[in-house]
């Protein structure tokens, strides 16, 4: 079918690796290795080479993905692949988060050398993450507990654990077992009590939207109910990300008419916190929906305003 390679853009990490691998095989078992030809160009992103402070200090989400849509829009990628959870709301123009493989287990691990459980951390143990979701969602559910920033890839977090600097943290169940490491899980955190970030779980693949070539090469790879929920969280986030730099959790899930959503924002310090459900056939109409309620729930005060 392709005249030519098909050129894969992708983050140089090992997990996000491991996802341009997973989508290159897939397209190989789906049109055949004769008729497809993938290259898997890894690109070091600004995102990558900002080690040493929090990202929501240095620009947040599209510091990982500029250089790589830059190759999309040039022409010189056809497609890239994401953890749709790093991906902003809005993409430049011309670019679109259009096609998905199936979610991958959405749930968040407890990592620990030396406890078995959230529950069982002991009075004044530390938490380190980088994440507001899992901070906040930590010390509402362990108050006692003290969290630390944490950053780095999936291996540097393991090897911190190893040298001491917290007593647990928290990892996508997803990249855990991309990266052939679920062992390392001493817990699998509840999806209603430690609810996800929007679209943890699901690698995404963005494409230019006038190629025609790109959607016919990715239709026999995408997961309709994974796009249907993804459409559904990312509406609710893009209603409450203006907003606030506050934490927000949400998860959906397909259902046979539509969608079912669960939305959870908290304070930064998880003593405040708006929970609601929503469902309906438009997924974008359910998260739009469930974002505008919980926004109006917590008010211009919980967002901060400074
Ligand atoms: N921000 C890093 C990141 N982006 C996606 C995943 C996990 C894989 C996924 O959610 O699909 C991770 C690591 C983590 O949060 O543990």
């Amino acid at each position: 079918m392709q005249p030519k390679p098909i050129r894969l853009g992708t983050r140089g990490s090992p997990l996000a690796l491991a996802q341009a691998h997973e989508v290159r095989d897939r397209l190989i078992a789906a049109w055949g290795a004769e008729a497809l030809e993938v290259e898997i160009v890894p690109i070091t992103t600004a995102g990558d080479r900002i080690q040493d402070r929090p990202l929501a200090e240095v620009g947040g989400k599209g510091l990982f993905t500029e250089e790589i849509e830059a190759g999309l829009l040039s022409g010189a990628l056809d497609i890239a692949v994401h953890s749709s959870k790093d991906m902003p709301t809005r993409l430049p123009d011309g670019l679109a988060l259009g096609h998905f493989l199936e979610r991958e287990d959405a749930r968040d691990a407890f990592v620990s050398l030396k406890y078995r459980s959230l529950a069982e951390l002991p009075d004044g143990a530390v938490v380190g993450t980088a994440s507001l979701r899992r901070a906040a969602i930590v010390r509402r559910l362990r108050p006692d507990v003290v969290v630390v920033p944490y950053r780095g890839n999936v291996q540097t977090r393991l090897r911190k654990l190893g040298e001491g600097a917290a007593d647990a943290t928290l990892l996508a169940v997803a990249g855990l077992k991309r990266l052939g490491m679920l062992d390392v899980a001493s817990e699998i955190l509840d999806i209603d009590a430690f609810p996800p970030a929007v679209g943890q779980g699901a690698i995404g693949i963005e494409s230019r939207l006038d190629d025609p070539r790109v959607a016919e090469l990715l239709a026999p790879i995408h997961h309709a109910p994974t796009a249907v929920a993804l459409a559904c969280e990312r509406a609710y986030l893009a209603r409450l990300d203006g907003s606030c730099r506050t934490p927000i959790a949400g998860y959906a899930v397909a259902t046979e008419g539509g969608v079912d959503l669960h939305g959870l924002i908290l304070t930064p310090d998880g003593s405040g916190a708006h929970e609601g459900r929503d469902s309906g056939a438009d997924p974008e109409a359910v998260g739009d929906r469930l974002g505008a309620r919980l926004a109006a729930l917590a008010g211009p005060g919980f967002f901060g305003g400074s």
